[in-house]
């Protein structure tokens, strides 16, 4: 990176930090499609497994504590949520229910996979997803389907590392290792990763600016 990328960077992330300490509001929660909001201003989504901390990661981002309902119950989140960033509005965030929780009734399940489906298909507005991973699990196969379903729907995502504050900066390191070898092959991912833990702050200023350019303000 040249000096002058890294100061275009670092002013990149204090304006990041600032519009997300500034407004953010929580919009509405859609449990069916039906309830989606105006697609007004672009939105970014987070996607992941059940408990993988999409919840947290957005409390974390907006620098408060309970914006988003986070829970040491998997299948805590159970509608798109929707949040505001902005004043006026310039861009939304989208908390999405989990994948991968085997211990939901089957029905349930359907009915949130479908919701996300459609939501990540059709959403004129949806500028980036970000897949949350779990440091020290890596990619599992339904990330693996996620991921092949957001390439073939052609959004644009990161992969974001989460929870780094669990394991060994070794272990993390072969994790970021083979989860980027893995996300070089799928057309849709950035091909870097972000390493982040919400709950210690690590990698969410970056994040933040990554957004911003994502979501194009
Ligand atoms: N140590 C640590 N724990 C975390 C971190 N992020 C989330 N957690 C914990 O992981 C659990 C699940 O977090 P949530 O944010 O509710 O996960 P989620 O992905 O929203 O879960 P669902 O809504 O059920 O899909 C909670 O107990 C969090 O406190 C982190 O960075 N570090
Ligand atoms: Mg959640």
């Amino acid at each position: 990176m040249t000096e002058e990328e890294a100061a275009e960077l670092a002013q990149l992330e204090r304006r990041a930090n600032k519009l997300f300490s500034g407004r953010v509001e929580f919009l509405l929660s859609a449990p069916q499609l039906k309830f989606l909001p105006e697609p007004t201003v672009p939105e970014i989504a987070f996607a992941g497994r059940s408990n993988v901390g999409k919840s947290s990661l957005l409390n974390a981002l907006t620098g408060r504590k309970k914006i988003a309902r986070a829970s040491v119950t998997p299948g805590r989140t159970q509608e798109l949520n929707f949040f505001e960033v902005g004043e006026p509005t310039l861009f939304r965030l989208v908390d999405m229910p989990g994948y991968g929780f085997a211990k939901a009734p089957v029905k349930v399940v359907e009915k949130w996979k479908n919701l996300v489906k459609t939501y990540l298909r059709g959403r004129q507005v949806l500028v980036r997803n970000l897949v949350l991973v779990d440091s020290r699990h890596g990619l599992k196969d339904v990330d693996r389907e996620m991921m092949k379903m957001l390439d073939e729907a052609a959004v644009g995502y990161r992969v974001v590392l989460t929870k780094a504050d669990k394991i060994k900066a070794s272990e993390l390191a072969k994790t970021v290792e083979a989860v980027e070898a893995e996300a070089k092959k799928h057309v849709a991912a950035y091909p870097q990763i972000h390493v982040t833990s919400s709950e210690k702050g690590m990698g969410i200023g970056e994040l933040r600016a990554a957004l911003l350019r994502d979501a194009g303000v």
